[in-house]
């Protein structure tokens, strides 16, 4: 499908496990009255987002109240569901992962953040998600009706590397749950982006939860992101769907008419330095 209308919900977290899975649960009902066929739910949506929750709201996949919501929710509405993200525990380890699923109900795809969020900005944020979790070592794509999409977690935007090996496996969209801070926010978000789109010459997808009042307080500002680096569609900071239609004939376009990747010098890139 060239053409297909997709739903970013920039749901509102709270301390409630349950009230979480409700809230998505009726989000996702109302991305499908939309007409979306592509909806996709923000980074811990079924927990707040800090290190001192992820153990406690962690489940196993496939067997948990939060897998049972988004295969249920998928199927009843007809819809591929990228299942922002959750704690998982698997063999004792901790892992921040995103689920995918098809309109069937099943999971057809499981990422594990690759880059854990590790940071000290003196007096504005300090925040080590390798004190609970362990990091992913995969890519991971899924095909949604002869699409490939890649997958990555928030502070994946960042590595540039992870967006270009997508593009090189032939993904054409790029989805990032992620929970962008009050600090990093307002001047990274958009921009890297914007940044991985050009550069790759792809749609990406970045959905946030809604602003909260205390703790770890998220930036909001879900995107969507066109292959020419143009914003489609963003929120703003509270809770709400961004809708926006994709056309993929945009992706063949621009690569057509800017073939940087025929175009790259990789017999020198390749040699100059190993990294
Ligand atoms: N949840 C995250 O990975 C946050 C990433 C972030 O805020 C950043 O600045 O990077």
């Amino acid at each position: 499908m060239k053409i297909f209308r997709s739903a970013l919900l920039q749901l509102q977290v709270c301390e409630d496990r349950l009230k979480n899975l409700e809230r998505a649960a009726n989000l996702i009902q109302q991305a499908k009255n939309l007409g979306a066929n592509l909806v996709a739910l923000p980074e811990c949506f079924n927990s707040p987002y800090g290190t001192k929750f992820f153990e406690e709201y962690a489940e196993s996949i496939p067997n948990g109240p939060t897998c049972d919501m988004l295969s249920k929710a998928a199927k009843e509405n007809n819809i591929f569901l990228v299942g922002g993200t959750f704690p998982e525990k698997d063999n004792n380890k901790f892992y921040n992962t995103c689920t995918v699923w098809n309109p069937d109900g099943q999971l057809i795809a499981k990422y594990r953040k690759m880059h854990l969020f590790d940071i000290d900005i003196p007096g504005k944020i300090t925040f080590k998600e390798s004190e609970t979790l362990h990091p992913g070592n995969e890519l991971v794509t899924f095909d949604f009706q002869g699409i490939k999409v890649g997958l990555g977690i928030c502070y994946d935007l960042r590595f540039e590397e992870l967006a270009k090996l997508y593009r090189i496996m032939g993904c054409k969209l790029l989805i990032y749950p992620g929970a962008f801070n009050m600090t990093t926010g307002p001047i990274h978000w958009e921009l890297l982006q914007r940044s991985r789109a050009l550069d790759n010459q792809l749609y990406v997808f970045g959905i946030s939860p809604a602003r909260n009042e205390s703790g770890y307080i998220a930036w909001g500002h879900s995107q969507v992101t066109d292959p020419w680096g143009k914003v489609l569609a963003q929120a703003d900071a509270k809770e709400e769907i961004v809708q926006a239609d994709i056309d993929l004939n945009e992706c063949d376009d621009v690569r057509q008419q800017i073939p940087i990747f025929g175009q790259r010098r990789t017999d020198i890139y390749d040699t100059v330095r190993k990294y």
